[in-house]
């Protein structure tokens, strides 16, 4: 097993040739997803000494007020991205439609697609609590050379060849996996370099902690009333703890690893919940699954959803397998 003092550049070299499709175009594209986050990393960091705090004066297409930092970030990434000629195409939270990236150039050759929430936890960035990046990578359907089309964005999640987040925390770290387990590195900011530092990470299957905004709990369906209520009873290890950061990256982070369940049901104020599917859940779905945890919307597996719009939203219930079976059994049981 790979060293703690592995660089993320040889960690990726070392692991191309358990990734089936080894041509290098995928360590490429996960470099310059690298790369791209220490540059947004240093804008973080900064958030408050220079002006990119608060709005930038746009609304984006899922109605919500874009912050300075969402459309920085989706500025860096796409540009990285373009400039390295590494994808074909890029779809994200920030731009109302995909971004074909000289795909009708026949010389154009490459074959992934990349799906990006460039700024999660938006509502923190100016409280300076952690906020994060999640990626989501398939190769394109339609044939390399053509103008990349919807349906090569409009994938199962199972379909996935690689997925994970980048969180600006305490520390910066990027998580990530191509189907062979969920690595994590920290970014030493002394010499810019990311470190492997939390090596094949898992779920416990079991833990106490429970995520979820329950200031909209009179708007729950009744299975996920029932399932708070069962996390708070007076039995066994229970009452567990609640946590929630509002930064799906973080309450992630910290419950793959100390145990924990994170959710954002639907309710009436959002019929189908509030999370995206292409950028949000189905990449922490493939990474939970890969660090043997469990995702779904309280019936289906997150990543059978067939996906039918770019920015289409579902109830997401995430974490330790054992909690998220609890959850699914109450939905079944209670249901709307
Ligand atoms: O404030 P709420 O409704 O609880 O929503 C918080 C959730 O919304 C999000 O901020 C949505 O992501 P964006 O910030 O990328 O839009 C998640 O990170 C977080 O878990
Ligand atoms: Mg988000
Ligand atoms: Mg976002």
């Amino acid at each position: 097993m790979a060293g703690k003092n592995q660089t993320l550049g040889e960690f990726i070299i070392e692991n191309q040739d358990s990734f089936k499709y080894t041509s290098g175009e995928l360590s490429r594209l996960i470099n310059s997803i690298r790369l791209a986050a220490k540059v947004v990393n240093h804008e973080v960091n900064k958030a408050g000494l220079v002006d990119i705090t608060g709005a930038a004066g746009d609304i984006n297409i899922q109605g919500e007020d874009q912050q300075k930092l969402d459309v920085y970030a989706n500025d860096k990434f796409i540009q990285t991205l373009t400039k390295r000629n590494i994808v074909c195409g890029i779809a994200s939270e920030e731009e109302d439609d995909f971004v074909a990236i000289n795909s009708q150039d026949e010389n154009n050759q490459n074959k992934y697609v990349v799906l990006i929430d460039p700024l999660d936890g938006s509502s923190n960035i100016d409280v300076n609590v952690s906020v994060g990046t999640i990626f989501s990578i398939f190769r394109r359907v339609t044939p390399a050379g053509t103008p990349v089309k919807l349906e090569d964005f409009l994938q199962k999640g199972s379909k996935q060849v690689a997925a994970g987040y980048v969180v600006y925390g305490t520390s910066t770290m990027l998580v990530y996996t191509t189907g062979d387990g969920v690595n994590g590195f920290t970014l030493n900011p002394a010499i810019g370099t990311f470190y492997l530092s939390h090596p094949n990470m898992t779920f416990p299957e079991d833990g106490n902690i429970y995520s979820v905004n329950e200031g909209n709990y009179l708007d729950f369906p009744l299975g996920i009333k029932k399932y708070i209520k069962y996390c708070q009873e007076e039995e066994g290890d229970r009452p567990y703890t609640s946590r929630y950061i509002g930064s799906l990256v973080s309450d992630f982070h910290r419950n793959m690893i100390k145990g924990g369940i994170y959710m954002y049901p639907k309710g009436s104020r959002n019929p189908n919940g509030k999370l995206r599917l292409l950028y949000e859940c189905n990449p922490m779905a493939f990474l939970a699954e890969q660090a043997n945890g469990k995702a779904s919307d309280g019936y289906v597996r997150t990543m059978d959803v067939e996906p039918t719009e770019l920015h289409q939203r579902v109830p997401f219930i995430c974490g330790s397998r054992n909690m998220v079976d609890k959850a699914e059994e109450f939905m079944r049981e209670f249901g709307e």
